[in-house]
């Protein structure tokens, strides 16, 4: 992530902050607490913690309104624990999430086996689904949360060996399982998956699922086969997704997604020929693909907020708000097109 973290209140620790002091020096920091038990309980101890319930993270609204994730010192959170009736060293199954640049490391707990309420009463906030979390809080919190999450639940999942169905157990990181039966090691997993805004040159292909809410169009997505290539995973896509066959490609950017599960969003920008665009929807995976003009792009673009589509309207199209690398690609083709048109 090259944006900075959010300055957090920060109480620096004398043997951190030689070593941290600029970008290399703090992922070789974090990466020590992935390999060494001891280091890592000790920045544990002095480090951050923010809390899940059943994988709902912990928001605290602040006076002013906004939403954030309240972070609490070990010492808080075990005496938290102890007074909900729980031992405090449960918090030692907090899972390493990262080192913020006051060299402070940051870890996240699930509490599921705790009342939900009292947690919620002692910390002063509420736990809140996923999705609603990764909209509300700031652009730099949201990254985090949904990070935290995927570890947690890659723990939940992966607590026993595929191969030996023996108990698998984790390092003090929590950057991955081991199965002291066969020596196994399993780490946390993302789905490769390639999402891709096709051109003609002049209009952009949109398509929607009957999933997505009523009036959303998205770029095209696809998971990656086994052994497949970015390219060659959105050469098929396309092509099973809407019967096109796509002549260039162009890297955009990616992103961690979390829903429904891990997957790393890989984002391209891709053309077909102008003589080949006649569109032929697989409607097994899509309700509905079509060109789009710049125009109706740039209105879609407008809309802030979902807008309301009553059912007997036909529905305002709008598309994946900016946090989504679909709006990205979207984003930077209509960016294109204007230098395109000036420059003509
Ligand atoms: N961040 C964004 O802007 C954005 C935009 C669009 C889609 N997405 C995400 O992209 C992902 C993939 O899109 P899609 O649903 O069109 O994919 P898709 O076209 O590959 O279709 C999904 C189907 O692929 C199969 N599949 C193959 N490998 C899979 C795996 N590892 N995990 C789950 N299913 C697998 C399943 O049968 C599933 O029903 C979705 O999870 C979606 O949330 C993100
Ligand atoms: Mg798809």
């Amino acid at each position: 992530m090259l944006r900075c973290l959010r300055v957090l209140p920060a109480r620096v620790t004398r043997n951190f902050s030689r070593c941290c002091s600029n970008y290399v020096a703090r992922m070789r920091f974090i990466n020590k607490l992935k390999e060494d038990e001891g280091a890592c309980l000790t920045a544990l101890e002095s480090g951050n913690i923010f809390l899940y319930h059943t994988l709902a993270p912990l928001l605290r609204k602040t006076q002013q309104g906004v939403f954030q994730l309240p972070l609490l010192p070990f010492k808080d959170l075990e005496g938290i624990l102890n007074r909900l009736g729980k031992d405090g060293s449960m918090v030692k199954d907090s899972v390493l999430i990262t080192c913020t640049e006051q060299n402070r490391a940051l870890f996240c707990l699930d509490v599921g086996e705790l009342d939900q309420q009292a947690v919620e009463k002692e910390c002063g906030g509420n736990f809140v689904d996923l999705r609603k979390a990764f909209f509300t809080l700031r652009g730099e919190e949201a990254p985090l949360v949904a990070r935290g999450q995927a570890l947690l639940r890659w723990h939940q999942g992966n607590g026993f060996c595929s191969a030996s169905g023996k108990p698998t157990t984790r390092n003090q990181a929590g950057s991955q399982r081991v199965c002291h039966s066969n020596g196994l090691i399993y780490y946390p997993k993302m789905s490769p998956v390639i999402i891709t805004l096709v051109s003609d040159g002049k209009r952009c292909l949109l398509a929607r699922q009957a999933s997505f809410p009523r009036g959303m169009f998205s770029a095209l997505a696809g998971f990656c086969d086994m052994g497949e290539t970015l390219e060659e995973t959105l050469r098929r896509e396309v092509a099973e997704e809407v019967g096109l066959e796509v002549v260039s490609v162009r890297y955009s950017g990616s992103q961690h997604w979390p829903f429904p599960q891990s997957s790393f969003m890989v984002a391209c920008h891709a053309t077909v020929s102008p003589g080949n665009t006649q569109v032929d929807v697989d409607h097994e995976e899509l309700e509905e693909a079509r060109w789009f003009t710049l125009e109706e792009i740039r209105a879609a673009l407008k809309l802030r907020t979902p807008p309301r589509n009553p059912r007997d309207q036909p529905p305002t199209i709008w598309v994946p708000p900016s946090y989504a690398i679909a709006h990205k690609l979207i984003r930077e083709w209509v960016d294109d097109q204007e230098l395109h048109y000036d420059g003509e």
